[in-house]
């Protein structure tokens, strides 16, 4: 379990992180909805321990983990452009971590096969970054980032940059291997849709404040989310098109 209780961050007087509290339990997808400045990449950052908040405290499993440097908190931020090695391979850069943890090579060899063949890249294995495609690219930063199982993923609006079909392409094949390796994740999104597809659990962030909810109903029953003012736009869209039928 990640625990964050009460956590302040503030640059220079300006306060962006207003005891900001957090319980996400292991397997779960936390999907954390909030509009542009609202503070989530701040949140982001100062899990992935790249920031220090100024007060409150960051647990995984009931130890604090404030003191502890980002490389050893096993924890993965992905955002909108995904950072990959340029030089290495597809297989090379999914591989890395494995590698740094020193695994054996026919396990490194099982294991990016099988996750080449998960993210429908067998065929682009020995392609460097600069000849895939940005959501062949995104692909290759999921893989590289699950195959060493961190504790943690957190995602900052990792789709924004895509065209619709391969955001929406996107997000089942996360939705699949965050079920199948038990994926504990935050992922910050400003899009309703893909919030109330992606979370098993929600919040709302507005000025630095953060808000869990419940459950999925109580999410979406909030009007400060604008989750209802959302569904209810595309159901008189629904409702205002013109058919072709005489
Ligand atoms: N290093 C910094 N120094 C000063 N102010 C900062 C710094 N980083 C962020 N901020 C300010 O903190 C606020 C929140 O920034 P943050 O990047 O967390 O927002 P966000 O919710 O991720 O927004 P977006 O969706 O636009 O990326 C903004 O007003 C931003 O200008």
């Amino acid at each position: 379990m990640l625990t964050i209780q009460h956590i302040n961050k503030a640059f220079q007087s300006h306060t962006v992180l207003d005891r900001v509290s957090v319980e996400l339990p292991e397997g779960q997808v936390l999907a954390v909805l909030g509009r542009s400045g609202c503070g989530k990449t701040t949140l982001l950052k100062t899990i992935a321990g790249l920031l220090a908040p100024d007060a409150g405290s960051i647990k995984w499993a009931g130890e604090s983990i404030n003191e502890v440097p980002p490389r050893e908190r096993e924890m993965v931020y992905l955002f909108q452009e995904p950072l990959l090695f340029p030089h290495l391979s597809v297989f090379e850069n999914i591989a890395y971590g494995l590698h740094v943890r020193k695994t054996p090579e026919a396990e490194v060899q099982n294991k990016v096969q099988s996750m080449l063949r998960e993210l429908e890249l067998q065929e682009h294995a020995q392609k460097k970054p600069g000849q895939l495609s940005g959501g062949q690219r995104q692909r290759v930063a999921f893989g590289r980032a699950i195959i060493f199982l961190p504790r943690v993923l957190l995602l900052d609006e990792p789709f924004a940059s895509l065209d619709a079909q391969t955001r929406s392409a996107m997000q089942k094949l996360f939705l699949r291997l965050a079920r199948k390796y038990g994926i504990t994740a935050l992922f910050v999104t400003h899009d309703v849709k893909e919030a109330l597809l992606i979370g098993d659990c929600f919040a709302y962030m507005a000025a630095g404040q953060l808000t869990l909810y419940r459950s999925k109903a109580a999410f979406m029953d909030d009007p400060a989310t604008g989750v209802q003012e959302e569904l209810a736009f595309w159901n008189n869209i629904e409702h205002n098109i013109p058919t072709n039928d005489k």
